[in-house]
C-alpha cells in the first residue's frame, strides 16, 4: 500500500485540470464550430459545413467518450487528433472567405493543455512542418492566402508556440514542486518523530478514506494493537533515552517482518496499530504471533546490558468500511485481555 497519498492527489489536480480543458474545447468550441458551420450548410457551402459539422460532433463525442469510460489520457489523445486534423483541414480549405489563419491561434495552446509540455511540443512542431509545407507550397491546398499574410502568420504562430510552451513548461514545474512540498508536508503530518512509523493522524487523514473508496483493495482488514509490556518500568530503570531506542528497535522489527502493503503505526507513548490488508482472522493471529515471537526474541543491549522486550497484541478483523473504528475499540478490549492473561501473548 502506498502510505501516503499526496502525490496520488496531486495527480487527481492534474487529471482535474485536463478534464476542464477537455470539457471546454468540446463543449464550447464544439459549440461555437456548430453554430458557425450551420449557416454555411444552409448556404449550400457543404465542404466548409462538413468540416466544421464533423469536428464540433467528433469533439462531442469524445467527451461523451471521457464521461463513459473516465479514461482522460486516451481522450485528451483523440481530441488532440481531432484538434489537429481540424487545423490542418481548415488552412487546407481556407474557410469562410480564407480567413481560416484568423481561427488557428488557440489551437497550439488547447495541445498543450491536452497533452502536457513534451507531447504538444512534439505535436505542435510537427503541425507548424505540416502548415509550412502547406502554406509555402500553394498549389497543394484549395484555399488561396496571400503571400505576405502567410508569412506573417507563420512567424506570428511559431512565437506563439514557443511562448505557449515557456508558459506550460514553468506551470507544470512550479506544479511538481508544489506537490513535492505537499508531499514532504502531508509525510511530516501524517509521521511520528521518533519510530518514522504513520502516526493516529495517518489513519484519519489517509487510511480510512482510502478504505472507503476502494474497499476491495482492503477488505478484509486485519487489525492489531499491540502495546509494550512494563514500559515504564524500562523507562524509570533505564531512562528516557533507553525507552526511546526501544521503541525505534520495534519500529524497525514491525518494518522488517510485516509485508510491503502491511502499515504499522505508532498511536501512542508505546502503543502500535498493524494494519494488514485482505487478511483473515487466522492469518492476522499467525502474522501477531511471529511479531510478538521475533520481539521477544531479540536481544536490547541497554546500557551495555543485554535485555529482552516483550509485547501483547489484541486481534481483529474490519469487514466493511464503516466498521474501522469499532474494529480498532475490539483489537483494543483484546489487547486488554491478552495483558489481563499474563502479556507477552497474542489474543
Ligand atoms: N521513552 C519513552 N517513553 C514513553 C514515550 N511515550 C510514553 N512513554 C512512557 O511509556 C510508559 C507507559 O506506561 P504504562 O501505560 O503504565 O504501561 P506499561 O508500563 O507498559 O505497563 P503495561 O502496558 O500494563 O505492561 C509511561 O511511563 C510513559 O511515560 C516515549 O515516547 N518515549
Amino acid at each position: 500500500m502506498n502510505v501516503f497519498e499526496s502525490q496520488a492527489q496531486a495527480q487527481n489536480v492534474d487529471k482535474d485540470r485536463r478534464q476542464y480543458i477537455l470539457s471546454f474545447v468540446s463543449y464550447i468550441s464544439g459549440t461555437v464550430i456548430l453554430l458557425y458551420g450551420l449557416p454555411h450548410l444552409m448556404s449550400g457551402n457543404v465542404a466548409l459545413a462538413s468540416l466544421l459539422l464533423g469536428t464540433s460532433l467528433t469533439f462531442l463525442l469524445t467527451v461523451a467518450y471521457y464521461h463513459r469510460t473516465g479514461d482522460i489520457d486516451l481522450a485528451c489523445k483523440i481530441e488532440a487528433v481531432l484538434v489537429v486534423g481540424f487545423v490542418l483541414a481548415l488552412i487546407y480549405h481556407g474557410g469562410h472567405e480564407n480567413t481560416a489563419l484568423y481561427w488557428i491561434f488557440p489551437f497550439p495552446v488547447i495541445l498543450f493543455g491536452l497533452l502536457g509540455v513534451r507531447n504538444a511540443l512534439i505535436g505542435n512542431t510537427l503541425v507548424l512542418l505540416a502548415i509550412a509545407v502547406m502554406l509555402f507550397t500553394p498549389d497543394w491546398i484549395h484555399a488561396e492566402y496571400r503571400p505576405e499574410e502567410t508569412t506573417r502568420f507563420f512567424a506570428s504562430l511559431v512565437i506563439m508556440v514557443i511562448a505557449a510552451g515557456i508558459n506550460d513548461f514553468f506551470r507544470e514545474r512550479s506544479h511538481h514542486k508544489m506537490s513535492a512540498l505537499q508531499l514532504s508536508r502531508e509525510q511530516q503530518a501524517n509521521t511520528d518523530p521518533l519510530t518514522r512509523l504513520p502516526n493516529r493522524r495517518f489513519i484519519d487523514a489517509s487510511l480510512e478514506p482510502r478504505l472507503n473508496q476502494t474497499p476491495d483493495e482492503f477488505l478484509p482488514l486485519g487489525v492489531v494493537m499491540c502495546d509494550i509490556d512494563h514500559f515504564k518500568q524500562l523507562n524509570d530503570q533505564f531512562g528516557h533515552q533507553a525507552g526511546d531506542d526501544v521503541l525505534k528497535e520495534v519500529a524497525r522489527l514491525f518494518r522488517k517482518t510485516l509485508r510491503r502493503q502491511d502499515v504499522a503505526c505508532r498511536t501512542g507513548g508505546e502503543e502500535f496499530l498493524i494494519f494488514l490488508p485482505r487478511t483473515e482472522l487466522t492469518d492476522v493471529h499467525i502474522v501477531a504471533e511471529k511479531v510478538r515471537a521475533k520481539l521477544a526474541n531479540t536481544v536490547f543491549p541497554i546500557r551495555g546490558t543485554p535485555h529482552r522486550v516483550t509485547a501483547s497484541f489484541g486481534t481483529a478483523v474490519c469487514h466493511s468500511s464503516g466498521e474501522l473504528s469499532a474494529t480498532v475499540e475490539y483489537a483494543d478490549e483484546q489487547l486488554y485481555n491478552a495483558k489481563k492473561a499474563g502479556r507477552n501473548r497474542v489474543v
